[in-house]
């Protein structure tokens, strides 16, 4: 079982979370000139994202993309692309150059091989890595029933992004999505979850002891992903 960094409130808990990615890509800038950092949707990261934008980084040199996305351009609501340019590239961090996992196809499959072509060209690694999680254990779009879990989980593939069918129950997304895979996770650098109250932390320990082959917390820990898991009681 990972260790949980218990912060004492909501604004320490988002500061520690924004240091420790902020450190990574700034270590990732000294050492090769530029930095990715792979970002999360959700309601959990917006208060870190705005700790974030107000660093000191050279910017220019960031590349900022997603961990996850929903089939949907840029001017729908769902969209974690306009919700990191809202929250995180803003002032100075505007400066960073956005690689959006949302490219219009025909299929979702196809704007996926999109994604993956961009994102490998960026480089082999993500520097640094948010991700929240789902009440349901799901991070990314690593959904518990979707027929792309085990895809998604094979921790012998390479680092790619794979379209996420949407499914009809609660442990399925309800729209198609786009997501990396482990090996992203396995490679990057620093990978930071962020998890928020009582009920995330049950669902995390719970997660954490379960079955690597379809868990994806489990999986994370199975394949030695550098999780640092941060946890306040109250954001
Ligand atoms: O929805 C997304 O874009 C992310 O893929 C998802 O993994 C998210 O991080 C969790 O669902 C937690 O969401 P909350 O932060 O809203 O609880």
């Amino acid at each position: 079982m990972p260790e949980i960094d218990i912060l004492p409130d909501g604004d320490a808990w988002a500061e520690a979370c924004a240091a420790r990615l902020i450190a990574a890509l700034s270590d990732a800038v000294a050492e090769t000139g530029k930095a990715i950092f792979a970002g999360s949707g959700g309601s959990t990261p917006s208060p870190i994202y705005a700790r974030m934008a107000a660093a000191d980084l050279d910017w220019p040199k960031v590349a900022v993309t997603l961990i996850d996305e929903r089939y949907v351009d840029e001017s729908s609501p769902d969209s974690n692309g306009a919700l990191i340019k809202r929250t995180l590239m803003k002032g100075p961090a505007s400066a960073a150059r956005f690689v959006p996992l949302f490219h219009p196809s025909v299929t979702v499959d196809r704007a996926a091989a999109v994604a993956a072509h961009a994102l490998a060209a960026e480089g082999p690694r993500l520097d640094a890595v948010l991700l929240g999680m789902g009440e349901d254990g799901h991070i990314c779009s690593m959904f518990p029933e979707s027929p792309t879990l085990k895809t998604l989980l094979s921790p012998t593939l390479p680092p790619t992004v794979l379209g996420v069918p949407a499914g009809r129950d609660d442990m399925a997304p309800s729209m198609e999505r786009i997501s990396i895979n482990l090996p992203y996770l396995m490679g990057a650098g620093r990978v930071v979850l962020a998890l928020t109250g009582k009920q995330k932390r049950a669902v995390f320990e719970r997660e954490a002891a379960g079955d690597p082959a379809i868990q994806p917390i489990a999986a994370l820990i199975a394949s030695n992903v550098p999780l640092e898991v941060v946890w306040t009681e109250k954001a």
